[in-house]
């Protein structure tokens, strides 16, 4: 994928100015900025939800960015979005919920009466396996807890099939553990499964510790674009546009200080051998 010139105007406001990047290679990539810095926005251009004032997106030599109707359409399949409020439907059970993510591979007809082939019903509960919460498959999903909400979320863009998983600062509302569960759960799709995954970050020792490349986002504009080692915290202090009082414990969630083995890997690996 290669990003040129995107750009967001609302008003007299520029959310994103000019953003330029590549993704040759399947990567994790994490995206890293103050609150306001552009960041959701840059996320939203490349699905379609927002559209671009400016700028080009190109995969395989198309620009994305022209499509319309059912191309359009095929593009949001292809890259599925993960939200911090998981967006989920609370009433339905998680089984249903994570095959909503076959509706976008269906017909009108298919989606509207919600049926499922028992292909879709065994993708669906592959992708609660991978995630460790098979055994909540008939909750419903308003009873589980956030993060588990948020597993939920990742497996119903899995049965998607998507080439790209985009999320949009998907730890933002749990806690530490679970976001590190979260964390280890993107990590390990894009590992297994070859996906670019792209993650709106908040927190600075997760980018580091998770995503093989981080893009630092500052008032609309890509300022940073390395790997994650090379986030020092003079990069860091330039990317939050923080004086010399920064302190890198405010973008923190960690619960241990060993990157090597973080807890949300171990926790994953258990919930996986017990299933
Ligand atoms: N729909 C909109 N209408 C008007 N202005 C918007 C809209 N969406 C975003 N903006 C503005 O664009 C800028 C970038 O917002 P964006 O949400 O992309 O930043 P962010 O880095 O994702 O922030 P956060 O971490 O708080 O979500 C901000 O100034 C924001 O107020």
């Amino acid at each position: 994928m290669q990003v040129i010139g995107l750009t967001k105007t609302f008003g007299s406001v520029t959310a994103v100015n000019a953003a330029s990047f590549a993704v040759p290679v399947p990567q994790m990539v994490g995206i890293i900025g103050r609150s306001g810095a552009g960041k959701s926005t840059l996320l939203r251009m490349i699905n379609h939800l927002t559209p671009a004032t400016e700028g080009r997106i190109e995969i395989d030599g198309r620009d994305i960015l022209s499509l319309r109707g059912r191309a359009r359409h095929d593009w949001q399949r292809d890259c599925a979005m993960i939200f911090q409020q998981f967006n989920l439907v609370p009433r339905l059970d998680v089984l249903t919920n994570v095959m909503l993510g076959r509706l976008n591979r269906h017909g009108t007809l298919r989606s509207v009466l919600k049926m499922f082939s028992r292909e879709d019903i065994g993708r669906a509960l592959h992708a609660l396996e991978r995630l460790g919460i098979a055994d909540q498959a008939m909750k419903r999903a308003e009873d589980l807890s956030g993060g588990q909400q948020q597993r939920v979320a990742i497996a119903r863009a899995l049965t998607q099939d998507p080439r790209m998983i985009l999320a949009d600062e998907p730890i933002a509302s749990l806690d530490p553990m679970s976001a590190q569960i979260v964390m280890a759960s993107l990590r390990e799709i894009h590992e297994r499964d070859g996906l670019t995954v792209i993650c709106n970050l908040h927190t600075l020792d997760t980018a580091r510790t998770y995503c093989d490349r981080v893009i630092g986002m500052r008032a609309g504009e890509i300022v940073f674009d390395g790997p994650a080692h090379a986030v020092t915290t003079d990069v860091a202090r330039d990317i939050y546009g923080a004086d010399e009082s920064f302190d890198e414990g405010v973008t923190s969630t960690s619960l241990n200080d060993d990157p090597a083995q973080p807890e949300g890997v171990a926790y994953l690996r258990a919930a996986r051998a017990s299933a």
